[in-house]
């Protein structure tokens, strides 16, 4: 069965907020629900799936409960920074197989202001986190190695983070909105050799939510129609294959499924949400999603194709989550956001592609390069 175009997102919002001491997550849950069912034009009891993941407190069923849903499809797959990229295939396959009909999804978190959420997850963590396996220190080794491989090089993930800040200047909720440069970023602090403070994500409360539907309800409401036609996911662990490779992602499994299916190209995409944890996230999934080949990601970005009206591929052009935007360490919602923003011609009028009319939200979840998952969408204005 192929969910091609038999599912489309009718409703969006991503919370303003990025400091919100004063709410609880679930209240957050509840706020970004109610903004994406009144920009999808409906009312809370139109609503019959819901998809959450981790940072629901409780999970499911207290969720349902809490926000006063009446529902007959659930979903709560959780696979870190790339879960809600995961939920939208799941809520298009739900609604190709007749399960529900209208799919709210939604993500909430404060650890900038309560705790952070574990970190290096997983079945040896005890052990490892004891030797400085966090999350950071992970997503370094990759940067490393792939320096080593390739010689990718500092000064060329800066970029990353330079294209990002171009795109957050733009966006008045961003939590950095200053443009920055190459010497900013490798000047920054060192978090985990070689990646810099700046080569990081930012740390925010927030969320965001989106409203799944069927064509034929879609095509009854007000919006932009915005359509789902192609979606890949994939795992990757070390066990699987005794692949130690750390230069490389599940992107390289779930990328190609997802162009198959929407039976288009990488050259064909004209914007590109890719989760952006570290610089290096998105300089390898740029490449394991054929943008540029392995090991050419490092003068990809540093030729400036990520920014919008300059390069080739424009990117994360609300200032993603090295400057925006990241609650959580669930950002694959904020990409899907952006990314139907686009589609829909909502973007900041600065940073909006021109006839905008197939993108690509692309994300992982977990460690990169070891162990994690990896979710593709492929979008199309219809
Ligand atoms: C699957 C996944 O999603 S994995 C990713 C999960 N997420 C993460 O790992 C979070 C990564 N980011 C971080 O851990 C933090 O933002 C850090 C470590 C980079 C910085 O934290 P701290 O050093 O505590 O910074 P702190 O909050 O004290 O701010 C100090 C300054 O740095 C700035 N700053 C903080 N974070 C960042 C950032 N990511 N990029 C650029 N500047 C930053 C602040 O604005 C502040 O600037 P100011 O002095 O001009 O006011």
């Amino acid at each position: 069965m192929t969910i091609k175009g038999k599912a489309y997102i009718a409703g969006i919002y991503e919370h303003p907020t990025r400091h919100a001491p004063d709410k609880s997550t679930a209240q957050l849950h509840a706020e970004v629900a109610k903004g994406a069912i009144e920009d999808a034009g409906l009312t809370k009891a139109d609503i019959d799936g819901y998809f959450c993941a981790g940072d629901a407190p409780g999970g499911l069923w207290p969720m349902v409960d809490y926000l006063g849903l009446k529902v007959r499809h659930v979903d709560s797959t959780e696979t870190g920074g790339c879960s809600y990229l995961i939920h939208l295939g799941h809520a298009a396959e739900a609604i190709a197989a007749g399960k529900c009909s209208i799919a709210l999804v939604t993500l909430a978190g404060k650890p900038r202001t309560g705790p952070m959420p574990p970190r290096a997850a997983g079945a040896e963590a005890d052990f490892e986190v004891a030797y400085g396996a966090t999350t950071h220190n992970a997503y370094g080794m990759c940067a490393m190695r792939h320096m080593h491989d390739y010689g990718t090089t500092s000064e060329q993930l800066a970029w990353i983070k330079v294209a990002a800040s171009h795109h957050a200047q733009h966006n008045p909720h961003a939590m950095l909105r200053d443009v920055v440069t190459v010497e900013d970023v490798i000047n920054s602090p060192m978090i985990s050799d070689p990646l810099h403070r700046m080569d990081c994500c930012v740390v925010t409360d927030g969320g965001g939510a989106m409203i799944v539907t069927t064509p034929e309800i879609a095509k009854s409401l007000k919006k932009p129609l915005v359509r789902l036609i192609g979606h890949g996911e994939a795992m990757k662990g070390p066990r699987g294959g005794k692949d130690l490779d750390l230069t490389y992602s599940a992107g390289v499994w779930s990328g190609p499924r997802a162009f198959e299916e929407a039976g288009v190209t990488p050259k064909d995409i004209k914007y590109a949400s890719i989760y952006d944890s570290f610089t290096i996230t998105v300089l390898m999934q740029l490449e394991d999603l054929g943008f540029c080949k392995k090991g050419e990601g490092g003068k990809f970005v540093s030729d400036g194709n990520l920014i919008s009206g300059v390069g080739k591929l424009p990117f994360n052009t609300d200032g993603g989550g090295l400057c925006s935007n990241h609650p959580v360490n669930r950002g694959g919602m904020t990409k899907i956001l952006e990314a139907v923003r686009q589609l829909r011609g909502e973007a900041h009028p600065k940073v909006q592609v021109p006839n905008c009319d197939l993108a690509i939200a692309h994300g992982t979840g977990g460690l990169l390069g070891v162990r994690h998952a990896a979710s593709t969408c492929i979008l199309e204005r219809v």
